[in-house]
């Protein structure tokens, strides 16, 4: 069974070197050999997002909307492709995380005064959400920390905090397919994830925090003013 896995994480990395020459998925086939699938792009076609215990790809091509390529066999396997930099990144349940092949460590800091947060402005243009994103960040920055950052992608985010280059990122309005693979980036290079009010992540109600620790992570709670996008698994909206 699981020489069956790594096989399929093998496929998946040559699948997505080969989708980070080309810029684009040439084969959409590829990830439906035998699971369920959730991405980005049929999801805005209409098609659900559910997620169920059966095993399913979670597949966002573009991430950025630039040069990345993230997806996710949803806490199983992991692999987040940044194609400008040849910095291929694969998790394994269990197994750690790595960028083209050095094991991952998150940051050992343990003083929220020297840590550097990572953030998005996401797309909400709603003008209270937009509002709190600006107020929680303030509140971050004074508390103080030593920096902020944004890398312009979810998943290179989540790799920066697996890899130890920044101490933590939060995010709200992200999607599942986002996250799903980066998420289990940071917990497979020892760092944790949960919502950003404090509680357990919940991968549909897009929102996440993830951190080198606990301590590090709850400091940041303390600064955020949530809200509560619609979830990815909410029920088609009647017109
Ligand atoms: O580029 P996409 O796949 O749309 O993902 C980004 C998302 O749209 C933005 O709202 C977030 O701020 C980014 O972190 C995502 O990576
Ligand atoms: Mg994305
Ligand atoms: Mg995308």
């Amino acid at each position: 069974m699981a020489e069956q896995w790594q096989d399929v994480l093998d496929h998946a990395v040559a699948v997505a070197q080969k989708a980070g020459k080309v810029g684009l998925l040439e084969n959409p086939d590829y990830f439906i050999p035998l699971v369920l699938f959730i991405g980005e792009e049929s999801v805005a076609a209409g098609e659900p997002c559910d997620l169920t215990d059966e095993p399913t790809w979670i597949i966002d091509p573009i991430d950025g909307t630039t040069n990345f390529f993230p997806l996710a066999f949803l806490l199983i396997m992991g692999v987040v492709y940044s194609c400008l930099e040849d910095k291929m990144f694969v998790a394994r349940r269990g197994k750690g995380a790595f960028c083209n092949g050095k094991q991952l460590r998150v940051s050992d800091q343990k003083d929220i005064h020297c840590s550097i947060v990572a953030t998005e402005f996401g797309s909400n243009r709603d003008g209270g959400a937009v509002e709190k994103i600006f107020s929680s960040l303030r509140k971050v920055v004074c508390l103080p920390v030593h920096g902020v950052r944004g890398a312009g992608s979810a998943a290179i985010n989540l790799c920066l905090v697996a890899s130890g280059c920044v101490e933590a990122y939060y995010e709200i309005g992200v999607h599942v397919w986002d996250v799903a693979a980066g998420a289990l980036m940071v917990t497979e290079a020892g760092g944790v994830l949960m919502d950003v009010e404090g509680g357990a992540l919940d991968m549909m109600s897009r929102r996440i925090l993830a951190a080198n620790n606990r301590h590090i992570a709850e400091q940041i709670v303390g600064q955020i003013q949530a809200f509560t996008p619609q979830r990815d698994d909410a029920p088609p909206q009647q017109q």
